[in-house]
C-alpha cells in the first residue's frame, strides 16, 4: 500500500520556504520536513493540505497550487507526497505541537537534514514556474541580447542558450556576455553544449538534447551543477532519471512550426508520462504562460518555451511564480 501525504512548500513574502522537524520518535523521525501529512479516506490533497497545515501550524491556507507528486519506497513504507506550493497563507506558523520551525531560502535548503523523498522536492522548489529557450542567435548581437533582457525583466529565471549554428568561439563568447545578464536577474543560465564546457564557460549547467542523454552513462556534471535533458518518450525520461538529471523538458505536448515533424503528445500523455518520474518536467511545444494552470494540474514544474518567453512576448504576459 501507498500512503498518500500532503505536503506544503510553505513561501514567505522573502521568497523563504518554511520546514519543521519530526518528532524524534516518527517515521524519519528527527528530520526536517515540509509540513503536512496523511490523507484522510475519501479526501482531496488541497483539502488535507488545509486541514494538516491548520492542525500543525495554525495556518489557513489561501492561495496553493500543485509543485510535484514524490514516490518514495522507504524500507518500511511507500510513500506518494503531494508537494504543494503555497503562496498566500494567513496566519503565524507555529509548531502546534511544540515542533520547531524555521525559514530558509531555497538555495540553503540541502543544508537542513530531510527525508530522501524530498530530494527532488528541493529541486522543484529552487526551480521557477517557466523556463526560457533563446532563439537560435543569427545576426545582430545586441538585438539579441535586448530581447533577453525583457524576457528577465518579465520575469523568466531559467535560460537555456541554445545556438546550433555557432562555433564554438563564438557560442562562447556569447555565453559570458548572457551569462552576465543572468547573473544581473539573478537568473540560472544553462547552455546546450559538452558538459565540460558549460562549466568552463561559466554557465550554471548544462541542458543536453535526447541523443546526447541516451549516450550517456552517468550524471556528467557534479550536484553543484544543473544538469537538463529533453525528452520525448518514456525511454528517454527513465535514461535521464537513471543517470540523475536534476529536471527535464518533455514535449512536443502541441503541434510546433520549429519542429514539424514531431508528433504532438496532448496533456493525457504528458501526464501519464511524467506520473512516476523522480524529478521535475517542464511542458514543452506550442505551450506558453497561458497553459502553466493546465500544465501544473498535470504534474509539470511549468512550461518550456521558445518564442512565448522571448522578448516582448514575455512582457505580455509577466511570468512571476
Ligand atoms: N509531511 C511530510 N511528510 C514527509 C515528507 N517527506 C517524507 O518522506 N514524508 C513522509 C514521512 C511519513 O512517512 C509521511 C508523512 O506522514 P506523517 O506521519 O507525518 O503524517 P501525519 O502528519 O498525518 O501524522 P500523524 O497524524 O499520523 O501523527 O511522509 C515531507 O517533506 N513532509
Ligand atoms: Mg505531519
Amino acid at each position: 500500500m501507498v500512503l498518500q501525504v500532503a505536503a506544503g512548500a510553505i513561501f514567505n513574502r522573502q521568497g523563504q520556504v518554511l520546514l519543521s522537524k519530526r518528532p524524534l520518535h516518527v517515521h524519519q523521525g528527527n528530520l526536517w520536513e515540509f509540513p503536512g501529512g496523511k490523507l484522510k479516506p475519501g479526501e482531496e490533497v488541497r483539502q488535507a493540505l488545509s486541514r494538516e497545515l491548520w492542525e500543525e501550524l495554525g495556518i489557513q491556507v489561501l492561495q496553493a497550487r500543485p509543485l510535484l507528486q514524490v514516490h518514495h519506497d522507504y524500507p518500511d513504507r511507500s510513500v506518494l507526497l503531494h508537494v504543494w506550493r503555497v503562496d498566500r497563507f494567513s496566519g503565524t506558523p507555529k509548531g502546534q505541537e511544540g515542533q520547531p520551525v524555521v525559514w530558509v531560502s531555497p538555495e540553503n535548503l540541502n543544508a537542513y537534514p530531510l527525508p530522501a523523498a524530498n530530494h527532488a522536492v528541493v529541486t522543484a522548489v529552487c526551480l521557477p514556474p517557466t523556463y526560457l529557450i533563446t532563439k537560435e542567435p543569427a545576426g545582430n548581437q545586441m538585438a539579441f541580447l535586448s530581447s533577453l533582457r525583457q524576457s528577465l525583466q518579465a520575469g523568466v529565471q531559467l535560460v537555456q542558450l541554445r545556438a546550433k549554428k555557432l562555433s564554438p568561439e563564438h557560442y562562447q563568447n556569447l555565453t559570458w556576455k548572457v551569462q552576465r545578464l543572468c547573473f544581473e536577474y539573478k537568473a540560472i543560465l544553462l547552455v546546450n553544449t559538452v558538459p565540460a564546457q558549460a562549466a568552463e564557460w561559466g554557465a550554471d549547467g548544462v541542458h543536453l538534447t535526447g541523443n546526447h542523454l541516451m549516450h550517456l552513462s552517468h550524471r556528467p556534471l557534479p550536484a553543484n551543477k544543473w544538469v537538463a535533458a529533453s525528452c520525448h518518450n518514456a525511454a528517454q525520461l527513465a535514461h535521464a532519471a537513471n543517470i540523475g538529471v536534476d529536471f527535464a523538458v518533455l514535449g512536443p505536448v502541441f503541434h510546433t512550426s520549429t519542429h514539424p515533424q514531431a508528433l504532438p503528445l496532448g496533456w493525457e500523455r504528458f501526464q501519464t508520462l511524467i506520473a512516476q518520474i523522480p524529478f521535475p518536467v517542464y511542458a514543452l511545444g506550442g505551450v506558453g504562460p497561458e497553459h502553466l494552470k493546465e500544465a501544473w494540474s498535470r504534474g509539470a514544474q511549468g512550461i518550456a518555451a521558445i518564442r512565448a518567453l522571448w522578448g516582448d512576448r514575455a512582457g505580455s504576459f509577466g511570468v512571476s511564480p
